[in-house]
């Protein structure tokens, strides 16, 4: 291994020595706070392969996609939420200490989860590495609420005793895959005509319908290597990463936020509306194109009119920006920011039991579009087109969970979802799935 490795080795023997003299002395403190902190400097040569090394669960990875942001990566848990009302519980008691819940929600709490992933599920982990532009650290999160201290103490010693120094990513070896998608092409086809019908319209002008592509293989790459090589491919989008069993990790480089919060500013927006991105060099025309197609458009008011209605009564003051174009190395998105004001009692739990699904994953109205996927859809989509994110008392921000992929010991599952509206073409639709899931399918190596 070379000298760099071996840099993280001494980094986490120095970093443990200053934790334990750290946990001595809450030890000995009279009554340590409910929530206790304890960060030292640390060093790894790579985040991705920080986690990968790691043997705890839950594995955790985020990044936000604005540029300068810290990457986490977090293993093991102080506490687990699995509901919206303990999430607010827990953030209410967190007091002033800064406390990161990273976790996510399903896209229908109502539909069939992936094992271990709930329909909700935030951490505040164990243990937290932080890597930004000027330093990295090491965090160790202590709760004391109702559990001993010697006891609380015991479990983190024993967390930080299961520390591993980073090692290099496995190499990367091509591999073999067999496809099947659920649904397949002529059934998407009906499930477009049927949602396109003139009577079907009336009732639901959008519904997003989505499909899962099994990869199957002998031997799937590390989910953390592949995230590593996607994300160097999707430098703008949000990366993200959990593994709760041993069995499954969703991995993802979405390119949609659900919204960021910081005290009661909030920023949200409207991702909806498709191009392929074919031919490079004419990124100006391609652009002007998309933002001239009234489908498209259509497609992404659809997100907005409903977002800001949602928001409205949660805020004193919002805004919508003018219609942009987001380029992703496969396509074009359409994009119209929302900017708001909090009013004072809305907390990150009533964003989330508020704001998701957004027509930009379920559809409009919401409650026929989630009825429209439940009959026609039978994978389940679990955490794809949910959120995903930080959560912390001052500043929160959550992805929407797509261009994701589900990595487990027999292969991996890639779902893609398309706003279904008036003028939508069935063949058309299921090569919009195929864009996106172009970037990831060519890291694998599948044309
Ligand atoms: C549902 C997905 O994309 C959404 C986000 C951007 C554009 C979309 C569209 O044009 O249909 C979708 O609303 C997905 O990537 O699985």
């Amino acid at each position: 291994m070379s000298a760099l490795w071996s840099t993280d080795a001494q980094a986490l023997d120095t970093a443990l020595a200053h934790l334990h003299a750290e946990l001595d002395r809450v030890a000995n403190a009279p009554s340590p706070a409910a929530l206790v902190r304890l960060e030292v400097s640390f060093c790894v040569t790579h985040l991705p392969a920080w986690l990968n090394a790691q043997t705890l669960l839950p594995r955790l990875y985020w990044r936000s996609r604005e540029a300068g942001s810290i990457a986490y990566a977090a293993v093991g848990a102080a506490h687990e939420v699995a509901s919206l009302d303990e999430l607010r519980a827990a953030l209410a008691q967190s007091g002033s200490t800064a406390s990161d819940y990273f976790g996510g929600i399903a896209f229908d709490a109502a539909g069939t989860a992936w094992p271990g992933f709930g329909a909700c599920r935030f951490v505040l982990p164990r243990v937290v590495v932080a890597v930004s532009a000027d330093k990295t650290t090491l965090a160790l999160n202590l709760r004391f609420d109702g559990t001993p201290h010697a006891l609380e103490i015991a479990r983190a010693r024993d967390t930080l005793a299961q520390l591993v120094a980073a090692r290099p990513l496995p190499h990367w070896t091509p591999t073999a895959f067999e496809r099947f998608d659920t649904p397949d092409r002529a059934t998407w086809c009906r499930w477009v005509e049927e949602a396109t019908a003139p009577n079907a319209l009336a009732q639901l002008p959008k519904v997003v319908l989505s499909r899962q592509t099994r990869l199957a293989c002998i031997a799937p790459p590390s989910p953390w290597a592949l995230l590593a090589r996607w994300q160097a491919r999707a430098p703008h989008c949000f990366h993200l990463g959990a593994q709760f069993t041993h069995e499954d990790t969703l991995i993802a480089c979405s390119p949609e936020r659900l919204y960021r919060r910081e005290q009661r500013s909030l920023t949200s927006e409207a991702l909806a509306g498709t191009w392929p991105r074919w031919v490079r060099g004419h990124e100006r025309r391609n652009t002007q194109a998309l933002l001239d197609d009234a489908k498209n458009d259509g497609e992404n008011r659809w997100v907005q009119a409903d977002i800001t209605k949602r928001l409205s009564p949660l805020t004193t003051q919002l805004d919508v920006a003018p219609a942009e174009v987001v380029t992703l190395p496969s396509l074009y998105h359409l994009r119209r920011r929302v900017n708001a004001t909090l009013t004072t009692a809305i907390d990150d739990a009533a964003l989330l039991e508020t704001l998701p699904p957004t027509p930009a994953v379920g559809g409009v109205p919401r409650d026929r579009a989630l009825a429209f996927i439940r009959t026609h859809e039978s994978h389940a989509r679990g955490w794809y087109s949910g959120a995903f994110g930080r959560i912390s008392r001052d500043t929160s921000e959550l992805a929407v969970t797509l261009r994701s992929a589900l990595v487990n010991t027999k292969g991996i599952c890639l779902h893609a979802g398309a706003g279904i509206v008036a003028g939508s073409r069935p063949e058309a639709e299921w090569a919009e799935l195929d864009h996106k899931i172009a970037d990831v399918m060519a890291l694998l190596g599948i044309a």
